[in-house]
């Protein structure tokens, strides 16, 4: 039997934390197939990013053109996209998946987005320009976003509790979804009513509002938010904000593991999350078995001494003795 098709967007981390190292392990110990289109190669390390280069927008272009028209992608993450011009290229597919399959096709990915800002060393991975391109084009037709805490101030450009943030940027987000899915019903209408000389099928028209069926994440009226809430000195609990627009958001508690081997946590949180989206799980079953994933590997990697700065949390599969 064929495993689903995931699909990272990232960055490269050379110390094997985060980026895509974290994402196509995760997506291995998950059980899925992982397919990666690399945005930029950082030099890092425990201790912080001390270079990056952006991979030529021309070479991220056809490395998606490349996934997207071979494979059966059921889910995608984008992680560190970098640059202003690779979230709009990210952006332009999928609205033209949407209109392409329509939204009951079943062959529309979940998009899982991890607005990478700012490294939990404190390094930028994204500038003014990338946040105002994740807010234009792509957050308003993902499925489903994983902002930390100071990704969810930074987005919204104000401070608030995590689930007054998680509320206000799901409610945020449905405006720009509503109005970016009328100025695309427009264009659309127009474009193929000249190439069919005036029918237009129902499909096509529903795919170009970006609604997607079911419970794999976004409703018709934007994307969900889930404002995860790691904290490196917590003893006890965890808790994510998962919310919908239009709904109360609601609390996700799992226990806190003490460590300080936490670089990499919140990639493995979103490919998790993407994966488990990509077996089926509706989202909020799949943002559980993400968080249930991420303790237990926090757990195995909580002993570790490795590298000089915040160790990674564990990629490799847990043995008995670690998860005791
Ligand atoms: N010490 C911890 N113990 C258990 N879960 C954690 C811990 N730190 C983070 N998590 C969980 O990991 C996921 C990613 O969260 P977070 O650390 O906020 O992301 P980021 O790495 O982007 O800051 C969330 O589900 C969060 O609750
Ligand atoms: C290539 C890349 N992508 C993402 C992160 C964020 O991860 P973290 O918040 O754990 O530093 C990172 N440090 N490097």
């Amino acid at each position: 039997m064929n495993p689903p098709v995931a699909l990272t967007i990232a960055g490269t981390d050379s110390g094997g934390a985060a980026g895509t190292a974290a994402d196509l392990a995760t997506f291995a110990a998950l059980g899925v197939h992982g397919a990666c289109v690399i945005t930029a190669v950082t030099a890092q390390d425990t201790t912080g990013v001390s270079d990056i280069h952006p991979v030529p927008l021309t070479a991220i272009e056809a490395q998606l053109d490349a996934v997207f028209d071979d494979l059966p992608v059921a889910a995608v993450k984008t992680g560190m996209l970098g640059t202003a011009a690779a979230v709009e290229a990210f952006a332009q597919r999928v609205v033209k998946l949407r209109v392409t399959h329509g939204p009951r096709s079943g062959s529309q990915p979940a998009i899982v987005v991890d607005p990478v800002l700012v490294a939990t060393s404190g390094a930028v991975l994204g500038g003014e320009d990338v946040r105002r391109a994740y807010l234009d084009h792509l957050l308003p037709v993902a499925t489903v976003l994983t902002p930390n805490l100071d990704e969810a101030r930074a987005l919204l450009g104000r401070d608030g509790t995590p689930s007054e943030l998680a509320a206000e940027l799901a409610a945020e987000l449905a405006g720009r979804a509503a109005g970016a899915a009328g100025r695309r019903r427009v264009a659309t209408k127009t474009v193929l009513s000249s190439a069919t000389g005036g029918r237009v099928g129902l499909d096509t028209l529903a795919g170009a509002r970006g609604s997607t069926s079911g419970d794999s994440g976004s409703t018709s009226g934007g994307p969900a938010v889930i404002v995860t809430g790691g904290d490196p000195e917590a003893t006890g609990e965890c808790t994510d904000w998962l919310a919908k627009p239009g709904e109360t958001p609601v609390p996700l508690t799992h226990p806190a593991v003490a460590t300080s081997n936490d670089h990499g946590t919140g990639c493995t949180y979103s490919s998790a999350l993407a994966a488990h989206l990509a077996h089926g799980a509706p989202l909020r079953e799949a943002a559980e078995l993400a968080a249930a994933y991420v303790t237990r590997q926090l757990l195995v990697s909580s002993r570790w001494i490795l590298g000089r700065g915040r160790g990674p949390i564990a990629h490799t599969s847990p043995t008995i003795e670690e998860t005791a």
